[in-house]
């Protein structure tokens, strides 16, 4: 027997509700309804089969401050995990950058769609890269890991911290406020703003945050149903490769808002990983590489992470607690 949906009731998906989650809950409803055409339409007479439902999470209501000095864990999760386990959504669909590397109990992440462009993008109307910037430009940047690669390659320019959305930045640009600034290429592409990228930057010259471009679906460990409508959204390729950077972040004790970063790429299942922490002045990097089996991929994060650990030394991440 196939497994079906349980078309009776109305699936909702949570999301938070700015355009970038939306665009990432509309492309998550689309693959639901191909892979599932019992949820894309309409019985006759009857209720929609898939709800979205916008949920604010706490990172959505504090925006006059980097991110980094808000601090916490589940940022922008939360509030969509409580209205899970309430029974309010059935899923709910993240930004992978933005998951805690803990899930609260209950809850389960079995599904990663497709991975977009995971390099950061440059954005600025008076340079074509990071390189022809001239000496003593400032960069609007609240990334502390965008900031320290920045400044471990061209200690002559400036960072400032810098938030809002990508036309609120693209108006600052304007006026100068700052000489440019960096997103990443995933969200540019999936909110259809190519045309504002100045120019790609590769991860040979900045290495992307862990999971970047990366779409995550969460679910309650005790719905079965869920699982089988989640299970063929899931990308293995993404899954493992998200698996062995999370599993660096988790053994660092980090989050998206530390000077950490990883990359782990497939050759069939060869696993190339790349990882990275620096000190926030950009002063001290520490990298580190691994190559193996995709099977192994939790292992060779936590493995590069702990050569990390050891070179850096003692009370070299005190900066993040003080
Ligand atoms: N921390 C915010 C955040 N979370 C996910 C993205 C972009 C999309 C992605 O990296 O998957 C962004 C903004 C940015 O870094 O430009």
């Amino acid at each position: 027997m196939t497994a079906k949906p349980n078309t009776h009731a109305t699936f909702t998906i949570g999301t938070r509700g700015s355009p970038l989650a939306l665009a990432q809950t509309y492309e998550t409803r689309e693959r639901l309804a191909a892979a599932w055409p019992e949820l894309a339409q309409p019985p006759a007479g009857g209720v929609d089969p898939v709800e979205i439902q916008v949920i604010k999470t706490t990172g959505d209501m504090v925006l006059d401050r980097p991110l980094s000095e808000i601090g916490g864990k589940g940022l922008f999760t939360r509030e969509l995990d409580e209205a899970m386990l309430d029974g309010r959504i059935r899923i709910a669909v993240h930004s992978m950058k933005d998951v805690p590397t803990y899930l609260p109990d209950g809850i389960i992440l079995p599904c990663m769609l497709p991975r977009e462009d995971v390099r950061d993008a440059f954005i600025c109307f008076k340079a074509k890269t990071i390189a022809d910037l001239p000496a003593g430009s400032v960069i609007g940047s609240s990334s502390l890991r965008r900031a320290a690669q920045i400044l471990n390659r061209r200690p002559d320019l400036k960072v400032v911290n810098f938030r809002g959305n990508v036309q609120t930045r693209m108006r600052k640009l304007q006026e100068g406020v700052v000489d440019a600034t960096l997103l990443a290429m995933a969200g540019m592409r999936r909110l259809g703003l190519e045309a504002h990228i100045t120019s790609p930057i590769e991860t040979t010259e900045l290495l992307p945050a862990v999971a970047q471009g990366a779409i995550g679906i969460t679910c309650r460990a005790d719905d079965a149903d869920a699982l089988r409508i989640l299970a063929p959204l899931n990308c293995q390729d993404t899954f493992d490769r998200v698996t062995a950077e999370r599993a660096f972040l988790t053994r660092l004790d980090g989050s998206c808002r530390t000077p950490i970063a990883a990359l782990a790429e497939l050759d069939g299942d060869r696993l190339s990983f790349r990882g990275l922490i620096v000190s926030p002045d950009g002063v001290t990097v520490h990298t580190t590489t691994r190559s193996g089996s995709r099977a192994d991929a939790a292992a060779m994060g936590v493995d590069a992470a702990e050569e990390l650990i050891k070179a850096a030394g003692p009370g070299f991440f005190d900066f993040m607690t003080s």
